[in-house]
């Protein structure tokens, strides 16, 4: 068996255990009482398990997936992203993989799975990267992870928000680099806008980009500051909903909260978050004809998709002081972003490397999700978060 093949006979015990109690796992298919569309299904895979591709090591929730008797386990044996090599070889006669954003799943995936493949699991909420038209195509099921980690990435926008508003990009660096400045405490250095309102200055626009569930939790939380005012761009296609808009204003006690155009968004939001999938449709939504649009006091914050900002304008627009910071979980061409990125070389650019639902207890319930979705598709039950019509 080569080494990578880590099947349930080769392990005697678990390398990961679920230490904290919150850490649980979840409910995973049950396979106690197969019914004879399972034993059909499964019946032609060898030895009767099949053979589940894992492009990832998951860490404490490994166990979920190797404590099964029922499968066989081909786990990516390195702490790196999964070669593709190893993909396309280990990848032949599975019934389900397990991946991650950066493997494009597409036909040279397919032809190198067989016929036996049934099911693609990714732990992500974001799926660009699976070609969907071919998986319905080929009757291949798809899940993904919403929900599980909405409040850590509207907790991290929220994050961005105040650390770009509050120039941490030159005051955290001075600091980490062991300049503190000498007269760091003069009445107005370092100064930037203020997100929570005050006596003095009692309104605050929020704006949002996408208005799904990350956008309305970051709103939440924003409301505790005192926003009063919440207007957002949804996109062609979605439908405008002005029951869920009352709903909404009438529970976080706005002013105004509003569905506007693009120049409204640009131009009256004090802070913006960036929350829409990426892909064509969104491509550069963010262009310097916006910036020039937005109040030179205002923060640009992106927690979604790199290519919804053009980032040669966006890195103008700070320097030029169109606005006044940007908060950045993601970049166009991560993840080769080196130190001569204009955006990573302007002072009023904080940037993250795409770690908004890196928390310990979002990714376990993500990658929980993910397992329960493969083991869903392979044995043909429910998939806890399933893209598209079968
Ligand atoms: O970007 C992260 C995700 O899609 O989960």
């Amino acid at each position: 068996m080569p080494a990578a093949v880590r099947s349930r006979d080769s392990v005697t015990r678990p390398r990961h255990s679920c230490k904290s109690p919150r850490m649980s796992a979840g409910s995973i298919p049950s396979l106690s009482s197969p019914n004879s569309r399972l034993t059909s299904l499964v019946s032609h895979l060898s030895n009767g398990r099949p053979k589940v591709v894992i492009c990832r090591d998951l860490g404490p929730a490994m166990p979920l997936l190797m404590e099964r008797t029922d499968i066989e386990v081909v786990l990516w044996p390195e702490d790196r992203g999964c070669d593709r090599a190893w993909l396309l070889k280990n990848i032949k006669g599975a019934a389900g993989a397990l991946v991650l954003l950066p493997d494009p799943i597409n036909e040279e995936v397919l032809q190198a799975a067989g016929p036996d493949l049934r099911v693609i699991s990714t732990m992500s909420v974001g799926y660009e990267h699976i070609d969907l038209p071919l998986m319905a195509q080929r009757n291949i099921r798809v899940g993904y992870t919403p929900d599980v980690l909405t409040e850590a990435v509207a907790d991290l926008c929220v994050m961005l928000a105040l650390m770009a508003s509050r120039n941490d990009g030159v005051a955290y660096t001075l600091v980490k680099e062991g300049n503190w400045p000498k007269y760091a405490w003069s009445p107005f250095t370092f100064c930037g806008p203020q997100i929570s309102t005050m006596v003095s200055s009692p309104t605050r626009t929020v704006g949002f980009l996408g208005f799904g569930r990350i956008a309305q939790s970051t709103l939440t939380r924003l409301v505790a500051f005192g926003v009063t005012h919440c207007i957002y761009s949804g996109s062609a296609t979605s439908a405008p909903n002005p029951a869920r808009d009352a709903a909404l204003q009438a529970k976080h006690k706005l002013a105004a909260l509003e569905r506007v155009d693009l120049d409204r968004l640009a131009g009256e939001s004090d802070v913006l978050f960036v929350l829409t999938p990426g892909g064509k449709d969104t491509y550069h939504l963010v262009d310097a004809a916006f910036l020039q649009k937005m109040k030179p006091m205002s923060v640009l914050v992106n927690a979604s998709r790199g290519t919804v900002v053009d980032s040669d304008a966006l890195a103008t627009a700070l320097r030029e002081k169109w606005i006044w910071g940007a908060g950045l979980d993601v970049v166009e061409g991560e993840p080769k972003i080196n130190g001569d990125h204009p955006l990573v070389r302007e002072p009023k650019c904080v940037m993250v490397p795409h770690i908004a639902s890196a928390t310990f207890e979002t990714r376990m319930a993500m990658a929980t999700r993910a397992i329960e979705n493969l083991l869903g598709g392979v044995f043909g039950t429910e998939m806890p978060a399933e893209l598209g019509d079968r």
